[in-house]
Parts: C-alpha cells; structure tokens; sequence
C-alpha cells in the first residue's frame, strides 16, 4: 500500500513519522527548510515517551513520487485549492484521497443525501478546485485529534492524542476506509472508520469555529477564554447557531455546548492554532473554521449574527496583520 502525505508539517509530520516507523510505504511531501532537513537527517519525533528518527522519502515534487493507493492531505485548509494541480501525479485509477483538515471539508455535500446532495462551498473550495481536480468519489474523510507542533525543521513534537478518525461521506464500512484504518492502526495511531463522521466534525469544528478566533482576537489561552463570562457567552452563542445549522443537516451532538466548553477549558492553557498562527504572521484558517458555518447558515436559511460578527472582527484583524486576502 502506497501512501504519500501531502504537506507533512505538524499532523502530516506526525502521522509520517509513525508510518514510516512502522515500515509503512510512505512519502512526504514538504517544502522549504523543513524539506531539506528531512532529507538531510531524516525525521525526528519527539514523543513523551522518547524520540526517534526515520529515514524518510520526501520531495516537493509529487511527479518523484508517481501514483499512490491513499493521498492523505494535511495542508492548512487554504493551502489545498493552489496545490490540487500540483497533486495530480500522485493520483492514479484508484487514488483515494483523505482530507485531514480542520474545518467544514470541501465535500460536506457529497452523498449526503436529501436536498443538499452536491452543494458546493465557495468559503473552502473556490472555484470548486478539489470538487473538480479530485472528484468527491475519491474522498474519505478524517478528524484529526492530535496535537503536533514544528519545533524546528526536520522536528515534530507531538503534544497529545493519537486518534484520525476516517469516515466516508456515505458512511459505509469500505474497504478502502478499513484497509487504512488497519494501516494506521499497525503503525500505533487509532483510526476508527465512523459511520456518522460528519457528527464527529461537528463537534471538533464547535471548538474551531469560536475558540480559535475569540483567542486571535484577546490573544487568551483557552482556559481563560472558556472561564471568562463574556467571551464564555460568545463562544456559547456561536457554537448554538452552529448547532441550528447543523441540527438542519440531520448531525446529532453527543453533548451540549457547556460540556463542549468545559472540554475546551480543561484543556488548559493551550494558545489556539489561528492565534500561534496570527503570532507568527502565518496565514490564518479563517474561511475554514467561521466563514464555513456562515456559508452553511446562508445555504440553510439560519441566521448567525454572532458567528458574522466575530467573523468580521477576525477577518480585519487577520487583514490588518497582512495575513488574509
Ligand atoms: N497542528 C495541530 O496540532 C493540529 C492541526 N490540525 C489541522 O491539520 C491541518 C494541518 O495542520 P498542521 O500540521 O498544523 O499544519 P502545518 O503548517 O504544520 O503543515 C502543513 C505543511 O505543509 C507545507 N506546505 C504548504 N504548502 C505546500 C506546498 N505547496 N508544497 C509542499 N508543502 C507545502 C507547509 O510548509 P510551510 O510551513 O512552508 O507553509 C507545512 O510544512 C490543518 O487543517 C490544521 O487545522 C488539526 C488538529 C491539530
Ligand atoms: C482550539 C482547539 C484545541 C480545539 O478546539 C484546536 O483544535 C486548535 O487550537 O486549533
């Protein structure tokens, strides 16, 4: 089984380094002095329980790699739409692509079912880059839990949590999502195929979609922002239109907000991955993580006046950093 990682920074570095740990068939691909370290020296892990380093094959260049069984992409979101053409010679007859990517996933609608079979969502997809460049057929789709950090090039810390969870968008049992789930699972990652993962995205993009921008926007730590009474209310009101939307599109939450929240807050004070990226002048997951759910608000006729008003603050903060278009 021929993997290939596109964009293996943090997760895609993490996720590599476990496959290739374990004899797996794997490639990464990267760019820049995180590239070249990799391919100097290899890629250094570093886990709580010890570190190790793996040789790796590693290129910028999907044509060295050629056509693959699995693609598993782990961009940030707004890094996928340039780079589909880029892919194409990683995929072959057979390619399943998986989108380890935070936020609502280019293919949300893609047998679905009902009325919204085959809408497209401009705020991830532009253009329909990956609707068009991959074809949803190919997807299966993944939330990933763990925590992982670039401490520097050619260096992965991983900080907490090992579990992708794979789901295909028709929530069947297939034996290309079980043939990875058996994979990842050989190399010490838990990878449950989900018959329901659009519930599962739901309730991680809950966080997302108000912590990550409340915390751009106070630079608070997340056990601070869940604990404060005013951005607590904030964070409540956007993730209840949040749950109106999606409650529409037939997702059933597990919990309530307010255990979501106190989730949030246990984790501590953990600096949320849009404010590390406002920090360092890397371009944030806005349109991913809060112009998606807008985008779903305007698809199903909901009103979400908190989510567009922190959207609006987030996208003029981000602008007047330089960091959004
Ligand atoms: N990190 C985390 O703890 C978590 C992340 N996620 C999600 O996982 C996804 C990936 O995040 P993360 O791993 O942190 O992101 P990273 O930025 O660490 O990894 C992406 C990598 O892809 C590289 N890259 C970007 N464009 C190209 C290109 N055209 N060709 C080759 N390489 C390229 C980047 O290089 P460069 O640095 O030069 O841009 C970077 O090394 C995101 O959606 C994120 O929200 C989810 C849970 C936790
Ligand atoms: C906020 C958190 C921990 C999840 O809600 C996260 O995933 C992030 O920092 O991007």
């Amino acid at each position: 089984m021929k993997i290939c990682i596109f964009g293996a920074g943090a997760i895609g570095g993490y996720m590599g380094a476990k496959l290739a740990q374990a004899g797996a068939d794997v490639s990464l691909v990267a760019r820049g002095p995180h590239l070249a370290a990799m391919k100097e020296n290899g890629l250094r892990l570093i886990e709580e329980e010890g570190e190790v380093t793996v040789p790796v094959t590693a290129s910028d260049n999907a044509a060295d790699l050629g056509p693959q069984d699995y693609v598993i992409v782990t961009l940030k979101a707004h890094s996928v739409p340039p780079v589909v053409d880029k892919m194409q010679p990683l995929i072959g007859e057979n390619t399943t692509i998986v989108s380890g990517v935070n936020g609502v996933p280019w293919w949300y609608f893609h047998k679905i079912g009902g009325d919204y079979e085959g809408t497209r969502l401009h705020s991830v997809d532009p253009g329909d880059a990956q609707w068009n460049g991959f074809g949803p057929d190919r997807v299966l789709g993944c939330v990933v839990y763990p925590a992982a950090e670039v401490i520097e090039p050619g260096v992965v810390k991983h900080i907490e949590g090992n579990r992708f969870s794979l789901g295909e968008p028709d929530g069947s049992k297939s034996d290309r999502a079980m043939a990875l789930s058996k994979a990842l699972a050989s190399a010490g990652l838990k990878a449950p195929v989900r018959p329901k993962l659009r519930d599962e995205i739901w309730v991680k993009l809950w966080g997302n979609l108000s912590f990550n921008p409340i915390s751009a926007l106070t630079h608070a730590t997340l056990d601070v922002l869940c604990t404060d009474g005013g951005t607590r209310a904030v964070a409540r009101n956007m993730m209840l239109e949040a749950q109106e939307i999606a409650e529409k599109l037939g997702v059933k939450f597990p919990i309530d907000v307010d255990r979501r929240i106190d989730g949030g807050a246990a984790v501590g004070a953990h600096r949320t991955s849009m404010l590390q990226d406002l920090d360092m002048g890397r371009p944030m997951e806005i349109d991913a993580l809060v112009g998606s759910v807008q985008e779903l608000g305007r698809v199903t006729g909901t009103p979400t006046p908190t989510i567009d008003t922190v959207l609006a603050l987030v996208q003029l903060r981000a602008r007047v950093a330089g960091l959004y278009g």
